[in-house]
C-alpha cells in the first residue's frame, strides 16, 4: 500500500489549497488504492497520479457590463480533466462559491461518472463566481456572451462539449450557444442542453432527475422492494430536484420536502404533481424563494434556513450542492427509519455522513453513479446531433432507463462485499476507474 499512498501524498501536497478537490480524490482513493494494489500495472503506470491531474486548466477574465452601464468583472474556468475516452464533457456551473477547487472536484468525479454511463465521453467542467440571482436577462445575457468569446476558443463539438449545472439551465444554453454560434460561424453540437427546436435532445431537462429515481428502482429490485407508498425526503428545487421529484409522484411516491438556499418547505400531505407544476413555475420563471409555497399551500410548514434531513422517511434525495448533508443528519436519517440515500447533486454527503451510511447498511447510491443520467442523454443529445436526427421520447427515455440499469449492474460487479451488502461507493469508483485507466495505458504517457 506505501507506493499508493504516496500517490495520494503527492496529490494533498500539490493541491493544498483546494479542499474540495481533496475530498473528491480522498473518496475515490479509498476504493481504487487497494484495488491498485491487487493489479500492478496500474500502479507501474502510475495512472491514480495521473488521473487526478487535469490536462488542461484554463481560467479567464470575463469582463460584462451591466444594467447601470457599470463595467462587472468575473473569472471564468474550464477544466478539461482527462480526454482518455472521449471528448471532454461536464456542465458549466455560475454561482458566487465557484472556485477552482470546487470545479476541479467536479471535473473529477466527472470522469468516473462518464466512463460509468459507457459512452465516449471524457470528463470535464467549467463555470464562473458570476451570480445569476437578481440578474436581468439582459445582464445574464451579456454575461454569456463574454463568458462564450473567451471559452468558445477552447471548445468544440469533437473537443470538449459543455451543458448546464447550478445557475445554467435552459437560458444560459441559448445565449451561450448563439454567442458560439456568432464566433464560430457554425451550427453545431458544441454544448448539450439545447432546447428541443435548435438541436437538443427529448429527456434532457428531465434525465438527471428521472435517471436518479431509476437507479433508485434498481436498488429496490435487487430488495424486491417498491417506490410505491415510500416517503421521500428531496432537497433542492432546481433542474434535478423536479424532475426527481416529478418521478417519485408517477411511481407513487409522496414526496414530503423541497429546499433552496433559504430554507425547505414540509409538506405532510405530499407534494402532488399540481403542486410541484406550481414550485416549477416560481423557480423556473418567477425565480422566487421556495417560502412562497406555504402562501399557496397553507397546510404545508416553511423551515427557514434548516435543512430536511430531520424529517422522517423512507428515501432521501440530496439534489442541491456538496457537503448539504453532514454526520450528524445521516445519524438523523438512520435513527427515523431512512434506509436508501440516493445523491442528485454531486458530493451532497461529507465523509462523515457516508460513513454513517455504509456503517449502518443504508443504501447509499453515490452521485457519480445515481445522477449519471443527465451527462449520459447529454452523450445522446451529442450521438443525435452527429446523425442529424431527433430520436422519440420514448426512445431516449428507453435508453435512459437501459445506461441506469447497466451502471448498476457495473456497481454490484465491483462493489459487493463478502457479506453480500452491495456499496456502491466502491463499486462505481473501481467500476468508473477501470475503464478510463485501461484506454491511458493504451495510449502510452501522455
Ligand atoms: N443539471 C444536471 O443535469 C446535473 C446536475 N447535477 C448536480 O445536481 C445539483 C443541482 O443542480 P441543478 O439542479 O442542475 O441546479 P439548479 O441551478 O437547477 O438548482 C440548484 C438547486 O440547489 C439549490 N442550492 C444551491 N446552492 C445551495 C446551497 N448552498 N444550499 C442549499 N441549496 C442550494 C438551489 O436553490 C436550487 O434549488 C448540483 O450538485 C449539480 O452539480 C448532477 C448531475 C447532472
Ligand atoms: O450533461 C452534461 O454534460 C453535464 C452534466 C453534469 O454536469 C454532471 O453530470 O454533473
Amino acid at each position: 500500500m506505501l507506493e499508493t499512498n504516496d500517490s495520494l501524498n503527492i496529490i494533498k501536497v500539490r493541491n493544498a489549497a483546494e479542499p474540495e478537490f481533496l475530498q473528491a480524490v480522498t473518496e475515490v482513493a479509498e476504493s481504487v488504492l487497494p484495488y491498485i494494489e491487487k493489479h500492478p500495472i496500474y500502479k507501474n503506470n502510475k495512472i491514480f497520479e495521473r488521473i487526478a491531474e487535469p490536462e488542461r486548466v484554463i481560467m479567464f477574465r470575463v469582463p460584462w457590463i451591466d444594467d447601470k452601464g457599470e463595467i462587472q468583472v468575473n473569472r471564468g474556468y474550464r477544466i478539461q480533466m482527462n480526454s482518455a475516452i472521449g471528448p471532454y464533457k461536464g456542465g458549466l456551473r455560475f454561482h458566487p462559491s465557484v472556485t477552482l477547487s470546487v470545479l476541479k472536484f467536479l471535473a473529477f468525479e466527472q470522469v468516473f461518472k462518464n466512463s460509468l454511463t459507457g459512452l465516449p465521453m471524457g470528463g470535464g467542467k467549467g463555470g464562473s463566481d458570476f451570480d445569476p440571482k437578481g440578474k436581468s436577462d439582459n445582464e445574464v445575457m451579456r454575461f454569456c456572451q463574454s463568458f462564450m468569446t473567451e471559452l468558445s476558443r477552447h471548445i468544440g463539438a469533437n473537443l470538449d462539449v459543455p451543458a448546464g449545472d447550478i445557475g445554467v439551465g435552459k437560458r444560459e444554453i441559448g445565449y451561450l450557444f448563439g454567442q458560439y454560434k456568432r464566433l464560430q460561424n457554425e451550427f453545431t453540437g458544441v454544448l448539450t442542453g439545447k432546447s428541443l427546436e435548435w438541436g437538443g435532445s427529448q429527456i434532457r431537462p428531465e434525465a438527471t432527475g428521472y435517471g436518479l429515481v431509476y437507479f433508485v428502482e434498481e436498488i429496490f429490485k435487487t430488495q424486491g422492494k417498491q417506490l410505491l407508498g415510500k416517503t421521500v425526503v428531496i432537497s433542492g428545487s432546481g433542474n434535478v430536484a423536479q424532475f426527481a421529484a416529478e418521478k417519485c409522484i408517477q411511481q407513487g411516491a409522496k414526496v414530503l420536502t423541497m429546499s433552496d438556499s433559504a430554507g425547505f418547505i414540509y409538506d405532510p400531505e405530499g407534494i402532488d404533481l399540481a403542486k410541484l407544476a406550481y414550485i416549477k413555475n416560481l423557480k423556473d420563471n418567477l425565480r422566487g424563494r421556495i417560502k412562497e409555497y406555504i402562501s399557496e399551500y397553507p397546510s404545508a410548514q416553511y423551515f427557514d434556513g434548516e435543512k430536511p434531513w430531520g424529517i422522517k422517511c423512507d428515501i432521501a434525495l440530496p439534489n442541491a450542492t456538496q457537503n448539504e448533508l453532514n454526520g450528524e443528519d445521516a445519524k438523523k436519517l438512520i435513527a427515523n427509519g431512512c434506509f436508501c440515500v440516493a445523491e442528485g447533486a454531486n458530493m451532497p454527503c461529507t465523509p462523515e455522513a457516508v460513513h454513517e451510511f455504509n456503517s449502518a447498511k443504508v443504501f447509499y447510491a453515490p452521485g457519480k453513479a445515481a445522477n449519471a443520467g443527465g451527462v449520459a442523454v447529454s452523450g445522446l443529445e451529442m450521438a443525435q446531433n452527429s446523425l442529424r436526427y431527433n430520436w422519440t421520447r420514448e426512445k431516449v427515455d428507453a435508453k435512459l432507463k437501459e445506461i441506469m440499469h447497466d451502471i448498476h449492474s457495473i456497481c454490484v460487479k465491483y462493489g459487493t462485499e463478502e457479506d453480500g451488502h452491495v456499496n456502491y461507493e466502491k463499486g462505481a469508483n473501481i467500476g468508473g476507474f477501470v475503464k478510463v485507466a485501461d484506454a491511458m495505458i493504451a495510449q502510452g504517457v501522455v
